[in-house]
Order: structure tokens, then C-alpha cells, then sequence
């Protein structure tokens, strides 16, 4: 699932994930790191239904309205999800390596056995938003936004979790929140990509 619900206030306010970035809207490039890797691909949007609904198999807005944040987002992927398990990715790091699913569907499993949630790790920080879940954890998670939780970490810290090491490439965790960020990551992206042969 892409995470796609938030109000963008960095933005103008504006839908991030519909923003152009490099020919495409945002959403798009994350798109790409999920296509033909997933049993179903959904975004989380709480606006422009429609215009999510040409990336996804399925669009789902928060069951829970008020953009009460990500958590929220990943509480509704979850009690969404028709699979044992959801892989979340937001809309605003449009360089994510191609071979996320993969890597974190083999980074879950450790010598410690098949952890509950895996979260990316650049090397120097995790990335709460990219992470594999297991979708029995909705009801867990019902209760806690219940209580007023809303920090994603300190939810993961309830349970069985592990960092996936993505040490190699953490330039792919770039995300873009204001109209400064998107140029300067377009155009390192445009050079990066004439430089590779
Ligand atoms: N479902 C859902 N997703 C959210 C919500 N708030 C943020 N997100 C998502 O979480 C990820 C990180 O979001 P942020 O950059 O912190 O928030 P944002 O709303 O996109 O931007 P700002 O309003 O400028 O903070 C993005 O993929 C957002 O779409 C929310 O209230 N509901």
C-alpha cells in the first residue's frame, strides 16, 4: 500500500501525491517499486480518489477521517489488506530501490525467526513509513490509536520488529515535503541517471 493521505501542508496544501515530478505524478514512482511484486496494490488517499484509482488496484481513504496521520493510514491498509501481509511505502520518495519488496519480504525473517513488522533502515535511520506488516496486528492497532497514540515508532516498539538493513543505498529514502525539496531531488535524480551508463 502507498500512503498517500496527508494534507501536504508543506506543499500549499496540495494532493503531494498527484504533484509532476520527472514526467510523472509523485505517486507513480512508487508505483513503479510495487508493480507485478504484490498480490494487490492499494493507495491510501483521503482526496482524488479517482485520479489514485489509474495507479491501484484499490483506493482507501482513512476509516478514520480528520488526517489524524500515518499511523492512521497504516491502521486502514491493514484492516483493508485480503493478505497475510502489507508492505507500506509513502508517495513522496519517489527513488526507493526497485527491489524493495523483495528486500524486505527476506529482511522480516532473522536468526531470531519471522519477526512481526519490518522497518527500512538507512544506515543512520529507520523509516517508519517503509515497512512490512503483518495484517493481524489491525485490531492491536485499533486500541492503540484508541488511546491517542500517534507516533508510528512507539507502536512498532510494542511488538516483534526488525530493522532491514538498506545501508547500501540511502539516498533511496530522499523524500520530498516542500517545492524546494522536489527541484533539488529532480534534478539530482536527472543528473544520477545520465551519469549511470
Ligand atoms: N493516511 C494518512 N496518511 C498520512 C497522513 N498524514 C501523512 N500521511 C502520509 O505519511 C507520509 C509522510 O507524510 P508527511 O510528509 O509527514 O505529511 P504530509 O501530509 O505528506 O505533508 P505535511 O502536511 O507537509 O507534513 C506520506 O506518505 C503522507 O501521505 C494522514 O493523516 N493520513
Amino acid at each position: 500500500m502507498i500512503l498517500a493521505g496527508g494534507e501536504g501542508r508543506r506543499m500549499g496544501g496540495r494532493d503531494k501525491g498527484l504533484e509532476p515530478f520527472s514526467g510523472l505524478p509523485l505517486v507513480a514512482h512508487t508505483v513503479k517499486r510495487f508493480d507485478g511484486q504484490v498480490h494487490e496494490l492499494m493507495i491510501n488517499a483521503n482526496r482524488n480518489g479517482d485520479a489514485y484509482a489509474l495507479f491501484a488496484d484499490r483506493v482507501i481513504a482513512d476509516a478514520e477521517g480528520g488526517f489524524k496521520g500515518p499511523l492512521m493510514g497504516i491502521y486502514s491498509g491493514l484492516r483493508a489488506a485480503r493478505t497475510p501481509w502489507l508492505l507500506v511505502a509513502p508517495c513522496d520518495s519517489p527513488a526507493l530501490p526497485h527491489d524493495l519488496v523483495a528486500r524486505m519480504v527476506a529482511g522480516i525473517v532473522t536468526e531470531d525467526g519471522t519477526h512481526d513488522i519490518a522497518v527500512a533502515f538507512d544506515g543512520e535511520r529507520p523509516h517508519p513509513v517503509v515497512a512490512l506488516l503483518r495484517t493481524l496486528l489491525a485490531d492491536d492497532l485499533a486500541a492503540t490509536l484508541a488511546e491517542g497514540e500517534r507516533k508510528i515508532d512507539r507502536w512498532y516498539a510494542r511488538h516483534a520488529w526488525c530493522r532491514v538493513d538498506m545501508s547500501d543505498c540511502p539516498e533511496a529514502f530522499a523524500n520530498l515535503n516542500t517545492e524546494e525539496e522536489k527541484a533539488r531531488l529532480e534534478q539530482a535524480l536527472a543528473t544520477s541517471s545520465r551519469e549511470t551508463p
